[in-house]
Parts: structure tokens; sequence; C-alpha cells
């Protein structure tokens, strides 16, 4: 658990992070949002301490962060940038095993464990392995930097923009991989982001920072059916809010009995897909389909666009 309490950063006289507060339960991500310049960086970077405090503090599974000496901290809590921040003169093993280096692990501890993470984020070790950064595409030397930051299984994990370089497909894919695991690996999230449609995919809560001030922490759901202020609204942008709000559940619990023709609908598919392959096809109502590809109902179009509205 991540405990942030009135936590200040003071550059120039401006308070860039202004009495911030929330908590981020075990286990769960938080994403922070906002403009450019509102503070996001700084207020994450404080967590291991790349920043100090002004004022404030934090508290990580109850102890003060203040109290643990720095290089202990950035052990305990993996770090992901955009653009990954490999070590270009290492091979893509010598880097995921970094930390485990530090932590004295012993060999044959540290080349399973980098077989592993290779292994997870599909990439075969005998081939990547022994290459260096620079022989890998963009997406696959960020897997690499996402795999370095979980080598030593730290139960914190900070992600500033990590998916930022990525193009849209690729970029899914890397969303994904990172849900399955953390869910996995039960670990503690905080993920700043631009990208409104990443924070509501990935975040159990959404942080929004304005101009050095926490303005809203709350759930996708709540921050779209109640958002705090004007600026809130607006960085849910009026037009897309039906469709985000839409995205946040699958399709399964609106299935109904009865039989339709063409192709099915995954019940595991989100409600905004599911209503855009309806619009697409020309379709009032479409099969909907399990895991192992039995038709379970239909869906029908009339069901998911009232469930676009505005919740309570
Ligand atoms: N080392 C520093 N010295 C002085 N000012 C700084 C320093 N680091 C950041 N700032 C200022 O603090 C403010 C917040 O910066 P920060 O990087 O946290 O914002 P951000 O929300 O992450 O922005 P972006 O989305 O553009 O990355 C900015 O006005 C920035 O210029």
């Amino acid at each position: 658990m991540i405990e942030i309490r009135d936590l200040t950063k003071i550059y120039d006289d401006k308070a860039v992070v202004d009495s911030v507060s929330f908590t981020v339960q075990p286990g769960t991500i938080s994403c922070i949002v906002g403009t450019s310049g509102s503070g996001k960086t700084t207020l994450m970077r404080m967590v291991n301490r790349m920043t100090e405090a002004t004022s404030g503090s934090i508290l990580i599974d109850g102890q003060d962060n203040g109290h643990l000496p720095v290089h202990e901290l950035r052990r305990k809590i993996g770090y992901v940038i955009q653009n990954h921040g490999l070590f270009p003169h290492r091979t893509v093993a010598e880097n995921v095993a970094t930390v485990p280096g530090l932590l004295g692990w012993d060999k044959p501890r540290i080349a399973a464990r980098v077989n592993e993470l290779l292994a997870l984020f599909q990439l075969d070790p005998a081939e990547f392995g022994p290459r260096y950064p620079h022989e890998l595409s963009g997406g696959q030397q960020q897997r690499v930097g996402v795999a370095r930051a979980l080598a030593a299984e730290p139960n914190i994990l900070l992600m500033d923009e990590p998916f930022g370089a990525l193009d849209p497909i690729i970029r899914a894919k890397a969303q994904n991989d990172l849900l399955g695991i953390q869910k996995q690996f039960g670990t503690t999230i905080i993920l700043v982001t631009h990208d409104m449609d990443e924070a509501m995919r990935m975040g159990d809560r959404i942080a929004v920072m304005d101009s050095g001030k926490l303005v809203q922490y709350a759930t996708p759901a709540e921050l779209l059916a109640h958002p705090a202020t004007e600026f809130v609204d607006a960085m849910l942008g009026t037009g897309d809010r039906p469709f985000r709000y839409l995205a946040l559940n699958t399709v399964d619990r609106l299935v109904e009995q009865g039989m339709a023709d063409g192709a099915p609908i995954a019940a595991t598919a989100n409600r905004r897909d599911a209503l855009a392959e309806l619009l697409w096809s020309g379709r009032d109502v479409a099969p909907v389909a399990g895991d192992g590809g039995a038709v379970l109902g239909i869906v029908r179009r009339a069901r998911l666009l009232a469930e676009a509205a505005r919740p309570a």
C-alpha cells in the first residue's frame, strides 16, 4: 500500500505538487492524468525519492519512505519510463539481471528469473537474451524495460508514460500483458499517462492533477458519472463519455436468450467494441459466444445503447 499524505514539492517558490493526498491499495493500479506540467512526474518520482519532497510524507506498507535509504527504495520499487531507459552496452539478459545482481542473487537464480521474465513477455530467452537493445524493435525494448523493472519481484511499480512511444496495436498488447502480469504477481502500480483511454482501461482508480493539485481521485466509473470539476469533465472529453463508460464493462451480463444471425461477439468483449461491431455490420442483434466458442445467447443494440447513459 502507498499512502501519500499532504505531499508538496516547491521549485522556485512555486508548488508544482501542492498538498496532494491519496492512497493506492495493495494490488491495484492508480493512474495519474493531467495536462502537461501539472506535476504528474514530480509526484510519482517522490515515491522512490528520485525527487525529494519539500513537505508531506509517503508511507510504503506503513513505513515512511523518508526513513529508508534511497538505494533500498530504488531496489524495492520497480521503475519504468518512456523509451525504456535500457543500458545500451548491456545485453537484454544483463539488463533484466541488473537489480537481482545488485541484490547479490546467485547466478543460477538470476538466470532462471531472466528466462522466466523474457518468456513471460514472449521474448525467447535464447534468441533475445544475448542481443543488445538496439537490435530490438521499440515494442520489444519496452517489454524488456518492464521485465527489468519486475526482475527483483518488487511489489510496487512506478511507470511514467510506459507505452507512450508505442503504436496503437502494440500498445494495446503491452497494456494487456501488463494487466495479466499485475494480476499474477499482485503488484501495486502507479502509472502516469497522457492518454485518458489508457487510464480508464488500466486504472482501478484515477488521480486527476491540475496545476499541482489533485482535483479528483476516483474509479473510472465515478469519474465519468460525477466529475468533480469542469477541468475533470474536459479531460474526459464530452463526446467520448458514453463510449468510455461502455468500455468499462463486458458484454456477458447483457446476454439474453435467443438466436441471431451473423458473426458472434465474444462475451468478454467490452460493450463499446460490441456496439461498434453492431453498428458497423448494420445489425440490431448479434449472437454472443463464450470462451470455447459455444453460443450463449444474444446481445441487442438497443440494450447496449441504453447502457451508455450516464449512471445515477
Ligand atoms: N528540477 C526542476 N526544477 C524546476 N522546476 C521543475 C523541475 N522539475 C519539474 N519542474 C517543473 O514542475 C512542473 C511539473 O513538472 P512535471 O514534470 O511533474 O509535470 P508533468 O505533469 O509530468 O508534465 P508532462 O506531462 O509534460 O511530463 C513543471 O512546471 C516543470 O517545469
